[in-house]
């Protein structure tokens, strides 16, 4: 199975065989990283890797679908950050090494991660011989970010959220033991797994990054062997390179082993009902294009 994370242990057995620091043995793994990436449109490769501050490695890779707006693809710093995020990826990011120089959106998203400022970054396609680490306030001087719109406590991305949301009562794929309109072949298999799917679902909105909007959500998706992923829905201070629920759960369903999006069959989301940012509306139709024999079902919550 292809690799996400390192675990600190092997992080440093790794960089000691090769005689290197951790750190020096991040540049590496970039194009290990590049090789995970699913760039159907533009087969441009990029690959991130991130040391946390829990000495664990992890990976990143841009994740692009063919058939809908760019603005749905999944930049590898992008990745590196929800993959970090959903497995409690320690409050900092430490290093990280990329293939190529980050976008703006990038330079932004990443501003969403306290003290990211100080995390030192290489460019590894940069043509001096040796290129070498600097911080990203080199690259993103005079930032726009959190602190222009929110109080210094409140949590950001890799810190704790707990959005204290509970789910409306209401029916879901069962109706009075009959089924609603599960029509792919897997409503069995979703059934059996329906409080799975909305508790991940719940989850993954209690986890959501959202203090810009007040809208927490969620996504879990579910594969045909009934494995569930889930995603929080992560805002950025600057809007639009904000990271979507279903994105984000398609990073979990990639960093997890799964294979063709296709194999998705069941997806819940978890969102408050008549609020100012909603998810429901890009959720179908991403996963309509991407996985057409998935079901999407909507939860709301309080
Ligand atoms: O910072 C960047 C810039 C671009 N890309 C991806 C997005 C798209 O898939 C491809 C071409 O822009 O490269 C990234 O992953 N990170
Ligand atoms: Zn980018």
């Amino acid at each position: 199975m292809a690799k996400y994370i390192i675990s600190a242990s092997e992080a440093q057995s790794m960089a000691k065989s090769r005689g290197l620091t951790v750190p020096q043995l991040l540049p590496s793994l970039v194009k290990s990283a590049q090789a995970l990436a699913r760039p159907p449109i533009s087969n441009f490769h990029v690959g991130a890797v991130g040391l946390s501050s829990d000495g664990r490695i992890f990976f990143g890779a841009n994740v692009e679908f063919p058939g809908l707006p760019l603005h749905h693809s999944i930049h590898a710093e992008q990745f590196l950050i929800t993959n970090l995020a959903a497995h409690g990826g320690g409050p900092r990011l430490l290093y990280m090494a990329v293939s190529a120089a980050p976008c703006g959106h990038c330079r932004q998203f990443l501003q969403e991660v306290r003290g990211v400022s100080d995390t030192q970054i290489v460019i590894t396609d940069e043509p001096q011989e040796n290129p070498d680490y600097r911080p990203i306030s080199s690259i993103l001087p005079n930032p726009f970010g959190p602190y222009d719109l929110l109080d210094q406590e409140m949590p950001l991305i890799l810190e704790k959220h707990d959005n204290q949301l509970c789910l409306k009562d209401q029916p879901f794929l069962t109706q009075n033991g009959n089924l609603t309109n599960l029509s792919n072949g897997y409503a069995e298999l979703a059934i059996k797994n329906e409080e799975n799917l909305k508790n991940k679902a719940l989850e993954a909105a209690r986890e959501s990054h959202a203090p810009y909007s007040g809208c927490p959500s969620g996504v879990a998706l579910m594969d045909c062997e009934g494995k569930v992923y889930k995603g929080s829905y992560m805002e950025s201070a600057a809007y639009n390179p904000s990271m979507m629920p279903v994105q984000a759960a398609v990073v979990a369903y990639m960093a997890a082993g799964g294979g063709g999006y296709e194999r998705i069959v069941a997806a819940v989301l978890v969102e408050k009902e008549g609020v100012s940012v909603r998810q429901e509306a890009t959720a179908r139709l991403m996963l309509n294009h991407v996985s057409p024999k998935c079901e999407l079902r909507v939860v709301h919550c309080v």
